[in-house]
């Protein structure tokens, strides 16, 4: 309930926000952990993730995220979204760890209906997504590259980027799955998947995780290019295309939304998997001192 109301709140103050920098040509848009600016080709809007240290996918900015991406589907001036990071070299760390951790059944419920809210209406957007992957993009940080339509990546080998689940001892579900499948292939989602593969740059292009990649310096150039010739494609046949693609993976959550979030639940809760998240955190503690 609260969350709600804070999403009405953020929606309001943001659309008068938006309105009034709008007189000055180029337009912004902030919420705490996620900042929007209008400004370079028209149609076209900046996203920039900014929830430091990782822009680990908190509750928080799970929405923030989410209201942003609604105020730019409503709004019918912009095309084109290229999505990336403000924090240095982490394009974000994925979902946050200490919301699925040490919290309660109704926490666990309502965080993972977020992260479905979030997935739904990136997959499905009607925008063009390009992601400007600047940094370490493991497991739902992959998550959000993969619901773009394109995908540069710095080409720096200390970044990596995939579904790495099943190293922190949980499991990806069907719909991490479906949208690897449907990008990557059947058996190199499998082996991957299992082995909970973080690709350096030069694999995931290999692999086809991403489509291309540039020095880290041209990421934000080379993402407005690409964006370029994406916008140069009729909106209506490109959105039915896209739609035509990627409609039967979201229906394939949308039919079993609260039996996932029923499934995330007890599987989160259990002893065993709290276990394996503790020992994670641990190890990302160690690797500090
Ligand atoms: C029968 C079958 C049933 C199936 C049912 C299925 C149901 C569904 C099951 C559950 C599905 C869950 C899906 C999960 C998706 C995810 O996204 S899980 C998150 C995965 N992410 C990671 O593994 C990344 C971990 N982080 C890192 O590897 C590194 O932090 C980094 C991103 C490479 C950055 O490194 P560096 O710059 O060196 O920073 P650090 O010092 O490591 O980190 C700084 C602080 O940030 C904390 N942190 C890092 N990542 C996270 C995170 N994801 N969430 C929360 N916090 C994070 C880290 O602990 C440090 O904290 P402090 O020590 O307090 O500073």
């Amino acid at each position: 309930m609260a969350l709600a109301a804070a999403r009405r709140l953020l929606l309001h103050a943001g659309s008068r926000l938006g309105r009034r920098e709008a007189v000055d040509g180029a337009r912004r848009f902030a919420n705490k952990r996620v900042l929007v600016e209008t400004e370079g080709p028209a149609g076209v809007a900046v996203m920039k993730l900014r929830n430091p240290p990782v822009n680990s996918l908190s509750l928080e900015c799970l929405t923030e995220f989410t209201i942003s991406l609604e105020k730019l589907e409503n709004d019918k001036s912009i095309r084109g979204v290229i999505l990336t990071s403000e924090c240095p070299g982490i394009f974000s760390a994925g979902l946050d760890l200490l919301e699925m951790y040490g919290r309660n059944p109704a926490h666990y419920a309502e965080y993972w209906k977020n992260v479905q809210e979030l997935w739904l209406r990136l997959y499905t957007s009607n925008m063009i997504l390009v992601s400007a992957i600047n940094g370490a993009s493991p497991a739902g940080g992959c998550l959000l590259a993969l619901c773009c339509d394109y995908r540069v990546m710095a080409d720096n080998p200390k970044y990596t980027i995939g579904l790495n689940e099943s190293l922190l001892g949980i499991v990806a579900p069907f719909w991490f799955k479906d949208m690897y499948v449907n990008t990557i292939g059947h058996r190199e989602a499998e082996r991957a998947l299992q082995l909970g593969t973080l690709f350096p740059p030069a694999e995931a292009l290999k692999v086809g995780v991403v489509d291309e990649l540039v020095p880290e310096d041209k990421v934000h150039s080379k993402a407005r290019s690409v964006m370029a010739k994406w916008l140069a494609i009729p909106d209506h046949s490109r959105q039915l295309t896209k739609n035509m693609m990627r409609k039967a993976t979201a229906d394939n959550l949308i039919k079993q939304r609260e039996a996932d979030i029923q499934n995330f639940t007890s599987f989160i809760s259990k002893d065993s998997i709290q276990k394996s998240l503790h020992m994670y955190l641990e190890k990302l503690k160690q690797k500090k001192g």
